[in-house]
């Protein structure tokens, strides 16, 4: 039976590898009549700060040994905090153990310790921690008549809650700390199991360790996932390691459903490589418009004529603060979902405020660099795990192959294109010229009905393809595709280059005059 009544804290248990904070609640928990016991490092601290205090060793009659890694695991410490009070009180007096009511300890910093790159595996093992785990297991199991604080955050909710409560803590602070405990050991060993099992004499792969351990946060519970019968949540990494939507603060709007933050993610995603101010207008996972401009306005124009028809209900992208003027074009001129920057400036943030629903989020400063972290795909029965895309190639590293070299102008689209094409779904075809997207053809079965798609889409917008580049995020497998860019005035080819039939792709490149590179990259994008 939960004991749901408020429990007495008269003494703590204090054991932490990161001191940050600890003397000052060390000493207000003292204030409070609260006795103190501490190991080695910890206790000398507090007694260097005049906080009255108890060494384990003295209180248990065994010293810390071998080299730390025995100091609290003694059953004067294991029964003082999982001895059941009203259970187990006449066995803890027979055996001289004293309740302990608070644990507070955090761990050896093992993740901290192996993202080292010199770090070697007697060095590892030393920073697994054996004995904090054990207390703070041992707490959160015994959450109904003790508490475990493995934060300094929750330092002062704990001072504040004794002060309100005459010296006692909640049934529900003491089950949520409990949670927060067990989350904290088995993030502990999800990290201690990866380091471990990538180094196996069977699975010598320390990027891919024998089994795959996680550990992601609850962001919010949504309506409803992809589709209204599907249920959802959202998870963010613990420490996201650049800008991002899981950690993007929203200004106003409507909550995030599933496929806002899907999209949000895919437009944030083209647009942070973008050296001059980019916007990118996002649909069902794609990018209807791309553009580079002097300024965000100009940018964003240039996106918008793209696709108009898709843009409506989009998600739109930039790579600089939205400004006032940028944030009224918008909002003047489309429905959207979501605009995502890295800042929005306070009078943009009054303009969007006259669309309520609209999602605004400042998701921080990004200058291109980016974090080689893994991307996951679901599959029934299984995770495929892989890089992160983050291959680009440079205008150096581009081959051309035909007789006609491109133009300084048609490299800098091309290589535009090619950024964008990254971005498109499989099969990929991107046309742009001077900086802006042409037309898109996205997630075709067959690359050749994408470059048809992309030109009936710049078609309809009134857009010339003729004088446009062309991206493909894989190779031509037959020359079609080059002859039916040649009929729509494509003028110069990127593309990785890689086929059995180069050299068909290449002759028909030269027949039209169509200047050809090869990246020897590809992007393919599912
Ligand atoms: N071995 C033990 O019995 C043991 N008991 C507590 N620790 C850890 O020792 C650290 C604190 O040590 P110190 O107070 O000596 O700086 C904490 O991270 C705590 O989790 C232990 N160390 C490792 O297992």
């Amino acid at each position: 039976m939960a004991n749901q009544a408020n429990t007495p804290v008269r003494r703590a248990l204090i054991s932490v590898s990161d001191k940050t904070g600890i003397v000052d609640f060390g000493r207000a928990l003292t204030e409070r009549g609260v006795e103190l016991l501490s190991t080695g490092g910890t206790f000398r601290l507090l007694k260097e700060n005049n906080v009255p205090v108890t060494e384990v060793s003295d209180y248990t009659g065994f010293p810390e040994m071998m080299d730390g890694r025995v100091k609290t695991l003694h059953p004067k410490i294991h029964g003082g905090i999982l001895g059941r009070r009203g259970t187990d009180d006449a066995i803890m007096a027979e055996h001289g153990i004293n309740p302990i009511d608070i644990v507070v300890v955090n761990l050896y910093p093992f993740e901290d310790t192996v993202a080292n790159p010199d770090c070697d595996l007697a060095t590892a093992i030393e920073n697994i921690d054996i004995g904090g785990p054990t207390m703070v297991r041992a707490a959160a199991k015994n959450h109904n008549d003790v508490a475990i604080v493995v934060n300094a955050s929750d330092y002062s909710r704990v001072l504040k809650e004794l002060a309100d409560n005459d010296g006692e803590l909640t049934y529900s602070t003491r089950f949520d700390l409990a949670v927060k405990a067990f989350e904290h050991t088995a993030g502990y060993d999800c990290a201690i199991a990866n380091y471990l099992g990538g180094r196996t004499p069977d699975n010598d792969n320390a990027d891919f360790p024998r089994t795959f351990n996680a550990q992601f946060v609850k962001v919010q519970d949504m309506r409803y996932g992809e589709n209204p019968h599907q249920r959802a949540a959202f998870y963010a990494e613990r420490h996201p390691k650049e800008a991002c939507v899981a950690t993007a603060k929203q200004l106003q709007g409507k909550e995030l459903s599933y496929n806002n933050v899907a999209d949000t993610d895919a437009a944030l995603e083209c647009v942070k490589p973008f050296a001059d101010p980019a916007c990118v207008i996002v649909k069902h996972a794609n990018p209807c418009g791309v553009a580079i401009g002097a300024d965000i306005l100009q940018a964003y124009d240039l996106a918008f004529a793209t696709d108009p028809t898709s843009a409506f209900g989009g998600i739109i992208a930039f790579n600089r603060e939205l400004d006032a003027a940028t944030a009224k074009a918008i909002v003047d001129r489309q429905f959207v979902e979501v605009i995502i920057a890295p800042s929005v400036a306070p009078e943009a943030v009054e303009i969007v405020a006259a669309k309520k629903n609209v999602r605004l989020l400042a998701c921080g400063e990004f200058d291109g660099e980016r974090a080689q972290t893994m991307d996951y795909k679901r599959v029934t029965g299984g995770l495929l795990v892989q890089d992160r895309d983050l291959g680009m190639v440079a205008m150096e590293d581009v081959k051309v192959v035909t007789e006609r070299q491109p133009t300084e102008q048609e490299l800098n689209d091309l290589l535009f294109a090619w950024e964008v094409a990254k971005y498109v779904k499989s099969n990929a075809i991107v046309y742009a010229k001077a900086g802006r997207t042409i037309g898109v053809g996205a997630g075709q079965m067959s690359r050749v009905y994408s470059a048809k798609i992309a030109g009936i889409k710049a078609a309809d917008e009134n857009l010339e393809v003729k004088g446009s580049v062309m991206a493909s995020d894989a190779f031509f497998p037959f020359r079609d595709g080059i002859d039916a860019a040649a009929e729509a005035g494509i003028t110069a080819v990127i593309q990785p280059g890689g086929s059995m039939r180069d050299q068909e792709v290449i002759d028909a490149a030269n027949e039209h005059g169509i200047a050809m590179v090869f990246t020897g990259m590809r992007h393919f994008r599912h």
